[in-house]
Protein backbone atom coordinates (compact mmCIF):
# COMPACT_ATOMS: atom_id res chain seq x y z
CA UNK A 1 0.00 0.00 0.00
CA UNK A 2 1.38 3.71 -0.63
CA UNK A 3 0.02 4.72 2.71
CA UNK A 4 -1.10 2.58 6.22
CA UNK A 5 -4.27 2.11 5.26
CA UNK A 6 -7.10 -0.42 7.32
CA UNK A 7 -7.80 -3.74 5.05
CA UNK A 8 -10.58 -5.84 6.61
CA UNK A 9 -11.49 -9.01 5.51
CA UNK A 10 -14.64 -10.67 5.88
CA UNK A 11 -14.57 -14.25 6.09
CA UNK A 12 -11.29 -15.63 7.18
CA UNK A 13 -11.13 -18.53 4.93
CA UNK A 14 -8.76 -19.63 1.85
CA UNK A 15 -9.14 -16.69 -0.60
CA UNK A 16 -8.22 -14.61 2.47
CA UNK A 17 -5.59 -16.62 3.94
CA UNK A 18 -3.96 -15.69 0.66
CA UNK A 19 -4.80 -12.14 0.35
CA UNK A 20 -3.68 -11.49 3.69
CA UNK A 21 -0.46 -12.73 2.90
CA UNK A 22 -0.08 -10.75 -0.29
CA UNK A 23 -1.14 -7.42 1.48
CA UNK A 24 1.75 -7.94 4.74
CA UNK A 25 4.17 -9.03 1.85
CA UNK A 26 3.66 -5.53 0.63
CA UNK A 27 6.41 -2.83 0.64
CA UNK A 28 3.71 -0.45 2.82
CA UNK A 29 1.84 -2.91 4.31
CA UNK A 30 -1.46 -2.18 5.96
CA UNK A 31 -3.08 -2.73 9.07
CA UNK A 32 -4.97 -5.92 8.73
CA UNK A 33 -8.09 -6.80 10.55
CA UNK A 34 -10.14 -10.39 9.73
CA UNK A 35 -13.60 -11.87 10.41
CA UNK A 36 -13.97 -14.96 10.91
CA UNK A 37 -17.06 -17.03 12.96
CA UNK A 38 -15.08 -20.47 13.21
CA UNK A 39 -13.15 -20.03 16.47
CA UNK A 40 -10.93 -22.67 14.89
CA UNK A 41 -10.14 -20.89 11.94
CA UNK A 42 -9.50 -17.84 14.01
CA UNK A 43 -6.81 -19.52 15.82
CA UNK A 44 -5.09 -20.72 12.45
CA UNK A 45 -5.57 -16.61 11.50
CA UNK A 46 -3.61 -15.75 14.69
CA UNK A 47 -0.86 -18.01 14.32
CA UNK A 48 -0.62 -17.08 10.32
CA UNK A 49 -0.79 -13.31 10.79
CA UNK A 50 0.41 -12.28 14.33
CA UNK A 51 0.44 -8.94 13.54
CA UNK A 52 -3.23 -8.54 12.34
CA UNK A 53 -6.60 -8.01 14.63
CA UNK A 54 -8.67 -11.05 14.04
CA UNK A 55 -12.41 -10.87 15.47
CA UNK A 56 -15.46 -12.12 15.25
CA UNK A 57 -17.65 -9.59 14.48
CA UNK A 58 -18.13 -8.58 10.68
CA UNK A 59 -19.27 -4.96 12.08
CA UNK A 60 -16.80 -4.19 14.35
CA UNK A 61 -14.28 -5.55 11.58
CA UNK A 62 -15.69 -3.03 8.69
CA UNK A 63 -16.17 -0.12 11.10
CA UNK A 64 -12.47 0.98 10.93
CA UNK A 65 -11.73 -0.30 7.30
CA UNK A 66 -10.80 1.85 4.43
CA UNK A 67 -11.40 -1.20 2.10
CA UNK A 68 -13.66 -4.00 3.23
CA UNK A 69 -12.77 -6.96 1.31
CA UNK A 70 -15.77 -9.10 0.87
CA UNK A 71 -14.49 -12.64 0.79
CA UNK A 72 -17.50 -15.09 2.08
CA UNK A 73 -19.16 -17.51 -0.14
CA UNK A 74 -21.76 -16.24 -2.56
CA UNK A 75 -24.67 -17.99 -1.35
CA UNK A 76 -24.16 -15.82 2.45
CA UNK A 77 -23.18 -12.65 1.10
CA UNK A 78 -26.63 -10.91 1.03
CA UNK A 79 -26.62 -11.70 4.87
CA UNK A 80 -23.08 -10.43 5.35
CA UNK A 81 -23.43 -7.76 3.07
CA UNK A 82 -26.98 -6.57 4.68
CA UNK A 83 -25.31 -7.07 8.23
CA UNK A 84 -22.44 -4.56 7.56
CA UNK A 85 -24.90 -1.59 6.07
CA UNK A 86 -24.32 0.29 9.96
CA UNK A 87 -20.75 0.18 10.28
CA UNK A 88 -19.82 1.17 6.80
CA UNK A 89 -20.39 4.87 7.36
CA UNK A 90 -17.12 6.03 6.55
CA UNK A 91 -17.70 4.94 2.91
CA UNK A 92 -14.74 2.31 3.03
CA UNK A 93 -13.89 0.81 -0.64
CA UNK A 94 -15.64 -2.46 -0.86
CA UNK A 95 -13.78 -5.24 -2.74
CA UNK A 96 -16.24 -8.20 -3.46
CA UNK A 97 -13.90 -11.09 -4.17
CA UNK A 98 -17.68 -13.58 -4.30
CA UNK A 99 -17.94 -16.02 -8.22
CA UNK A 100 -21.26 -14.40 -9.71
CA UNK A 101 -22.20 -12.12 -7.16
CA UNK A 102 -22.96 -8.09 -9.33
CA UNK A 103 -22.17 -5.13 -8.57
CA UNK A 104 -25.92 -4.35 -8.80
CA UNK A 105 -27.13 -6.72 -5.80
CA UNK A 106 -24.22 -5.74 -4.09
CA UNK A 107 -25.01 -2.23 -4.53
CA UNK A 108 -28.78 -3.34 -3.40
CA UNK A 109 -27.38 -5.04 -0.51
CA UNK A 110 -25.37 -2.17 0.91
CA UNK A 111 -27.68 0.48 0.56
CA UNK A 112 -26.56 1.83 -2.80
CA UNK A 113 -23.97 4.40 -1.23
CA UNK A 114 -20.53 2.50 -1.55
CA UNK A 115 -17.85 2.72 -3.73
CA UNK A 116 -17.73 -1.50 -4.97
CA UNK A 117 -15.04 -2.96 -7.21
CA UNK A 118 -16.13 -6.50 -7.97
CA UNK A 119 -13.10 -9.00 -8.48
CA UNK A 120 -13.18 -12.37 -10.23
CA UNK A 121 -9.95 -14.28 -9.26
CA UNK A 122 -9.05 -18.06 -9.52
CA UNK A 123 -7.66 -20.41 -7.36
CA UNK A 124 -4.03 -19.94 -8.25
CA UNK A 125 -4.18 -17.18 -6.39
CA UNK A 126 -3.54 -19.40 -3.51
CA UNK A 127 -0.23 -19.66 -4.37
CA UNK A 128 0.37 -16.35 -5.66
CA UNK A 129 0.12 -16.79 -9.20
CA UNK A 130 -4.06 -15.95 -9.53
CA UNK A 131 -5.55 -14.07 -12.56
CA UNK A 132 -7.95 -11.65 -11.21
CA UNK A 133 -10.78 -9.83 -13.55
CA UNK A 134 -12.29 -6.63 -12.13
CA UNK A 135 -15.01 -3.99 -12.15
CA UNK A 136 -15.28 -0.80 -10.36
CA UNK A 137 -19.25 0.90 -10.25
CA UNK A 138 -19.23 4.53 -10.86
CA UNK A 139 -18.53 5.64 -7.04
CA UNK A 140 -15.02 4.16 -7.03
CA UNK A 141 -12.57 6.84 -7.22
CA UNK A 142 -8.74 6.48 -8.80
CA UNK A 143 -7.36 5.99 -5.60
CA UNK A 144 -10.11 3.37 -4.38
CA UNK A 145 -8.70 1.42 -7.80
CA UNK A 146 -5.06 1.65 -7.59
CA UNK A 147 -5.98 -0.05 -3.65
CA UNK A 148 -8.10 -2.73 -4.84
CA UNK A 149 -5.46 -3.10 -8.13
CA UNK A 150 -2.71 -3.57 -5.34
CA UNK A 151 -4.40 -5.60 -3.45
CA UNK A 152 -5.25 -8.55 -5.54
CA UNK A 153 -1.93 -7.90 -7.77
CA UNK A 154 -0.11 -9.11 -4.48
CA UNK A 155 -1.72 -13.09 -5.31
CA UNK A 156 -1.36 -12.70 -9.65
CA UNK A 157 -2.07 -10.99 -12.53
CA UNK A 158 -4.52 -8.61 -12.50
CA UNK A 159 -6.78 -6.78 -16.05
CA UNK A 160 -9.67 -4.08 -15.36
CA UNK A 161 -13.16 -4.23 -17.24
CA UNK A 162 -14.97 -1.25 -18.01
CA UNK A 163 -18.21 -3.77 -18.59
CA UNK A 164 -19.40 -5.38 -16.12
CA UNK A 165 -20.80 -8.61 -18.42
CA UNK A 166 -17.55 -8.89 -19.63
CA UNK A 167 -16.65 -10.64 -16.08
CA UNK A 168 -18.89 -13.42 -17.42
CA UNK A 169 -16.32 -14.34 -19.76
CA UNK A 170 -13.23 -13.76 -17.60
CA UNK A 171 -15.02 -16.46 -15.22
CA UNK A 172 -15.27 -18.92 -18.28
CA UNK A 173 -11.79 -18.46 -19.21
CA UNK A 174 -9.44 -17.50 -15.81
CA UNK A 175 -11.96 -18.25 -13.12
CA UNK A 176 -13.04 -21.94 -14.46
CA UNK A 177 -10.05 -22.61 -16.26
CA UNK A 178 -7.58 -23.79 -13.78
CA UNK A 179 -10.60 -26.67 -13.88
CA UNK A 180 -9.86 -27.32 -17.60
CA UNK A 181 -6.14 -27.61 -17.07
CA UNK A 182 -6.55 -29.96 -14.49
CA UNK A 183 -8.69 -32.07 -16.92
CA UNK A 184 -6.04 -32.04 -19.33
CA UNK A 185 -3.37 -33.23 -16.41
CA UNK A 186 -5.99 -35.76 -15.53
CA UNK A 187 -6.10 -37.25 -18.69
CA UNK A 188 -2.24 -37.01 -19.54
CA UNK A 189 -1.75 -38.87 -16.42
CA UNK A 190 -4.12 -41.64 -17.32
CA UNK A 191 -2.86 -41.47 -20.85
CA UNK A 192 0.50 -42.02 -19.71
CA UNK A 193 -0.90 -45.01 -17.60
CA UNK A 194 -1.96 -46.36 -20.40
CA UNK A 195 1.00 -46.24 -22.68
CA UNK A 196 2.69 -48.53 -19.29
CA UNK A 197 3.98 -45.66 -17.13
CA UNK A 198 3.53 -46.05 -13.44
CA UNK A 199 1.01 -43.81 -12.99
CA UNK A 200 2.94 -41.67 -10.26
CA UNK A 201 5.60 -40.79 -12.71
CA UNK A 202 2.82 -40.04 -15.20
CA UNK A 203 1.61 -37.38 -12.93
CA UNK A 204 4.23 -35.59 -11.97
CA UNK A 205 5.60 -35.54 -15.86
CA UNK A 206 2.08 -34.17 -16.90
CA UNK A 207 2.38 -31.47 -14.17
CA UNK A 208 6.04 -30.83 -15.06
CA UNK A 209 4.88 -30.27 -18.32
CA UNK A 210 1.61 -28.13 -17.79
CA UNK A 211 3.86 -25.93 -15.97
CA UNK A 212 7.16 -25.82 -17.76
CA UNK A 213 5.13 -24.89 -21.21
CA UNK A 214 2.96 -22.50 -19.05
CA UNK A 215 6.29 -20.84 -18.02
CA UNK A 216 7.70 -21.27 -21.31
CA UNK A 217 4.74 -19.31 -23.05
CA UNK A 218 5.27 -16.67 -20.49
CA UNK A 219 8.57 -15.61 -20.69
CA UNK A 220 8.76 -16.36 -24.56
CA UNK A 221 7.89 -13.30 -27.02
CA UNK A 222 6.47 -15.91 -29.38
CA UNK A 223 2.67 -16.59 -29.82
CA UNK A 224 1.60 -20.60 -27.98
CA UNK A 225 0.79 -21.21 -31.88
CA UNK A 226 4.59 -20.46 -32.97
CA UNK A 227 5.50 -22.79 -29.59
CA UNK A 228 3.35 -25.60 -30.95
CA UNK A 229 4.78 -25.55 -34.26
CA UNK A 230 8.36 -25.53 -32.96
CA UNK A 231 7.86 -28.56 -31.00
CA UNK A 232 6.10 -30.17 -34.35
CA UNK A 233 8.29 -32.14 -36.23
CA UNK A 234 7.22 -32.48 -39.87
CA UNK A 235 5.90 -36.45 -39.86
CA UNK A 236 6.72 -36.73 -36.16
CA UNK A 237 5.05 -37.47 -32.88
CA UNK A 238 3.92 -34.27 -32.07
CA UNK A 239 1.85 -33.63 -35.16
CA UNK A 240 0.20 -37.44 -34.78
CA UNK A 241 -1.26 -36.45 -31.20
CA UNK A 242 -2.47 -32.71 -32.61
CA UNK A 243 -3.86 -34.46 -36.03
CA UNK A 244 -6.33 -36.34 -33.22
CA UNK A 245 -7.04 -33.43 -31.52
CA UNK A 246 -7.68 -31.35 -34.64
CA UNK A 247 -9.82 -33.99 -36.08
CA UNK A 248 -11.91 -34.18 -32.73
CA UNK A 249 -12.32 -30.54 -32.74
CA UNK A 250 -10.83 -29.75 -29.30
CA UNK A 251 -10.62 -26.00 -30.39
CA UNK A 252 -14.61 -26.26 -31.04
CA UNK A 253 -14.96 -28.47 -27.66
CA UNK A 254 -13.02 -25.85 -25.73
CA UNK A 255 -15.22 -22.63 -27.01
CA UNK A 256 -18.32 -24.23 -26.37
CA UNK A 257 -17.20 -25.02 -22.80
CA UNK A 258 -16.08 -21.70 -22.96
CA UNK A 259 -19.87 -20.51 -23.76
CA UNK A 260 -21.91 -22.92 -21.45
CA UNK A 261 -19.27 -21.67 -18.65
CA UNK A 262 -20.44 -17.93 -20.03
CA UNK A 263 -24.31 -19.07 -19.72
CA UNK A 264 -24.34 -20.03 -16.69
CA UNK A 265 -22.12 -17.17 -14.91
CA UNK A 266 -25.22 -14.90 -16.52
CA UNK A 267 -27.50 -17.31 -15.13
CA UNK A 268 -26.05 -17.36 -11.22
CA UNK A 269 -25.93 -13.49 -11.71
CA UNK A 270 -29.54 -12.94 -12.07
CA UNK A 271 -29.56 -11.54 -15.82
N1 LIG B 1 -13.25 -17.99 -9.15
C1 LIG B 1 -12.74 -18.83 -8.31
O1 LIG B 1 -12.29 -19.92 -8.63
C2 LIG B 1 -12.64 -18.40 -6.94
C3 LIG B 1 -13.59 -17.61 -6.32
N2 LIG B 1 -13.51 -17.38 -4.99
C4 LIG B 1 -14.53 -16.64 -4.24
O2 LIG B 1 -13.94 -16.16 -3.05
C5 LIG B 1 -14.84 -16.27 -1.97
C6 LIG B 1 -14.17 -16.95 -0.79
O3 LIG B 1 -13.74 -18.26 -1.16
P1 LIG B 1 -12.87 -19.17 -0.18
O4 LIG B 1 -11.93 -18.34 0.61
O5 LIG B 1 -12.35 -20.27 -1.01
O6 LIG B 1 -14.01 -19.73 0.80
P2 LIG B 1 -13.84 -20.38 2.24
O7 LIG B 1 -15.04 -21.24 2.48
O8 LIG B 1 -12.47 -20.98 2.42
O9 LIG B 1 -13.93 -19.10 3.20
C7 LIG B 1 -15.11 -18.46 3.53
C8 LIG B 1 -15.01 -18.12 5.02
O10 LIG B 1 -16.13 -17.33 5.36
C9 LIG B 1 -16.52 -17.68 6.67
N3 LIG B 1 -17.90 -17.26 6.89
C10 LIG B 1 -19.04 -17.99 6.76
N4 LIG B 1 -20.10 -17.24 7.09
C11 LIG B 1 -19.64 -16.01 7.46
C12 LIG B 1 -20.24 -14.82 7.90
N5 LIG B 1 -21.56 -14.72 8.06
N6 LIG B 1 -19.45 -13.76 8.18
C13 LIG B 1 -18.11 -13.83 8.04
N7 LIG B 1 -17.48 -14.95 7.62
C14 LIG B 1 -18.22 -16.02 7.33
C15 LIG B 1 -16.34 -19.18 6.72
O11 LIG B 1 -16.27 -19.66 8.06
C16 LIG B 1 -15.05 -19.35 5.93
O12 LIG B 1 -13.91 -19.36 6.77
C17 LIG B 1 -16.05 -17.01 -2.48
O13 LIG B 1 -17.11 -16.09 -2.63
C18 LIG B 1 -15.65 -17.55 -3.82
O14 LIG B 1 -16.70 -17.48 -4.76
C19 LIG B 1 -12.48 -17.91 -4.32
C20 LIG B 1 -11.50 -18.64 -4.91
C21 LIG B 1 -11.45 -18.84 -6.30
O1 LIG C 1 -17.51 -22.84 -10.73
C1 LIG C 1 -17.87 -21.71 -10.34
O2 LIG C 1 -19.08 -21.40 -10.42
C2 LIG C 1 -16.87 -20.73 -9.80
C3 LIG C 1 -16.72 -19.55 -10.68
C4 LIG C 1 -15.35 -19.65 -11.25
C5 LIG C 1 -14.74 -20.74 -10.55
N1 LIG C 1 -15.56 -21.31 -9.74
Amino acid sequence: MTQAITVAFIGGGNMTVSLAGGVSGDAASPRVIISEPKAEQRERLARLFPAAQIVADNALAAAEADVVVLAVKPQVMQVVAEGLRPALARKPLILSIAAGVTVARLDAWLGGVQPVVRAMPNTPALVGSGATGLFANARVDERQRGIAERIMRSVGLVQWFDVESQLDAVTALSGSGPAYVFLLMEALETGGATLGLAPEVARVLALQTVFGAAKLALESDDSPATLRERVTSPGGTTQAALQVFEDGELRELVSRAMQAAAQRARELAGD
